[in-house]
């Protein structure tokens, strides 16, 4: 058996997945609110019947290292013990590598620098992911670790989607360019797209639409990154939960000389107070849905402002890849919010894309088509596995 402990440890949380990617999950949870009041966690198992058994205790989490113990405590209580399913490597996101990581890479004392120095490059990420490292390291110091970079899959973008059109030496000399993220999620459900299709990957022209609290869309070219809607970080594209996404980079200026905002104010209020948040009061897409439903018209204009910028993003991707044969929704809003797909793909029917009211409300967690019979362009959902795809890019590295 290869057993690998999946981290992903973002600034405020700590999920996890104890994993053989041959026979599947043994365990996975979520440590949140680290580094605030109110820590929960929650742990689940697989049980007898098939299905899953879930245990939730609030905790406290003032920083990573608690959140892990906080996890083996789980581990301990409910299962499945670690000593008798010892993971033989711990295999970690890593949201930012630059251009140095382009493959999954064991965790040395270097790679920490690294990982460190990149941070002004993923600023709500990688600081987090360093100190789940950290963590992790202390907890399982006999077992390599890996780190999985969201970056990676971007590295095939040619230099015309990389490239801002800013002053080259500038550029280079400070490693502006565009990295993209989210890469372990659109490489894994654009492969898992074909499979679906059943239809070779090399031949499959793909829009892939993560649509999570971070939010990227992805042109997949024969199983191929061609273009992406992040940037040099992951604030630029789409409207996401907090973030804003594109905008005149003059706004920032203006902040800044007019309303005498610092760099580090500006940083916050695109990273973490604008989105739909900043649009509406509501970070999270249910409660955006559910202010829509009830008639809220700033609700309203936030939840159309979100679905615009998706439905721009696709006709261009569309444009780039000459030819769509799926548009494939995934992550938290993707896979489970049926009003935003149907907004965002709204009006494209003329692009030979056409949405299926009734397959669009299906609930399922299993990957599905959502377009009618005679769309041209197959439209599915398709459930993202990042956890599953940094396991098995994990045993790859250690050779397991
Ligand atoms: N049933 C649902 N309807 C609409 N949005 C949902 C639903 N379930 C989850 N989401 C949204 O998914 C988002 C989180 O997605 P997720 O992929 O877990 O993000 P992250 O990995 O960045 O934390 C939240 O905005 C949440 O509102
Ligand atoms: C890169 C990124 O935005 O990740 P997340 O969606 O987990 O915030
Ligand atoms: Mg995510």
């Amino acid at each position: 058996m290869s057993i690998v402990l999946v981290v992903n440890s973002g600034s405020s949380s700590l999920k996890y997945q104890l994993i053989d990617p041959e026979t599947g999950t043994l365990a996975s949870g979520l440590v949140e609110r680290i580094g605030t009041d109110g820590g929960r966690l929650e742990h689940q198992v697989p049980d007898a019947s098939g299905g899953t058994a879930s245990f939730e205790a609030d905790v406290d989490a003032p920083d990573h290292g608690a959140a892990f113990d906080a996890m083996f405590a789980a581990f301990g209580e409910h299962g499945p013990s670690l000593a008798e399913h010892p993971p033989v490597a711990v295999g970690h996101r890593v949201v930012q590598g630059g251009a140095r990581f382009v493959e999954p890479t064991i965790v040395t004392k270097l790679v920490k620098i690294n990982i460190d120095e990149l941070s002004t490059l993923a600023p709500l990420h990688n600081p987090a992911n360093l100190a789940g490292i950290e963590a992790a390291e202390r907890k399982f110091p006999d077992v390599p670790h890996v780190a999985v970079f969201d970056t990676a899959f971007h590295q095939t973008l040619p230099p015309a989607a990389y490239t801002y059109a800013i002053d080259r030496a500038l550029a280079e000399k400070h490693r502006i360019r565009r990295y993209g993220f989210h890469g372990t999620s659109h490489r894994y459900v654009s492969r898992a797209a074909a499979e679906y299709l059943g239809r070779p990957l090399e031949e499959l022209k793909t829009i892939v639409l993560h649509l999570g609290n971070g939010a990227s869309v992805c042109a997949v070219d024969g199983g191929r990154s061609v273009e992406t809607s992040m940037g040099m970080t992951p604030l630029e594209g789409l409207v996401m939960g907090t973030r804003s996404g594109d905008i005149d980079p003059a706004v920032l200026l203006h902040l800044q000389r007019r309303v005498h905002l610092s760099p580090n104010d500006v940083d916050r209020v695109l990273n973490r107070e604008s989105g739909i948040l900043g649009l509406s009061g509501h970070a999270d897409m249910r409660d955006l849905v559910a202010a829509v439903e009830a008639g809220d018209e700033t609700a309203q204009i936030a939840f159309d402002v979100y679905a615009h910028r998706i439905r721009g993003y696709v006709g261009a991707y569309a444009a780039q890849l000459g030819r769509v044969d799926a548009i494939v929704f995934t992550a938290g809003v993707g896979e489970n919010s049926a009003p935003v797909r149907a907004a965002a793909l709204a009006g494209l029917e003329g692009f030979g894309v056409v949405l299926d009211a009734e397959a669009n409300a299906v609930r399922s967690r299993e990957p599905r088509t959502i377009s009618t019979a005679d769309s041209r362009v197959s439209v599915l959902v398709v459930p993202t596995d990042e956890e599953l795809e940094i396991a098995r890019q994990t045993l790859e590295a250690v050779g397991a």
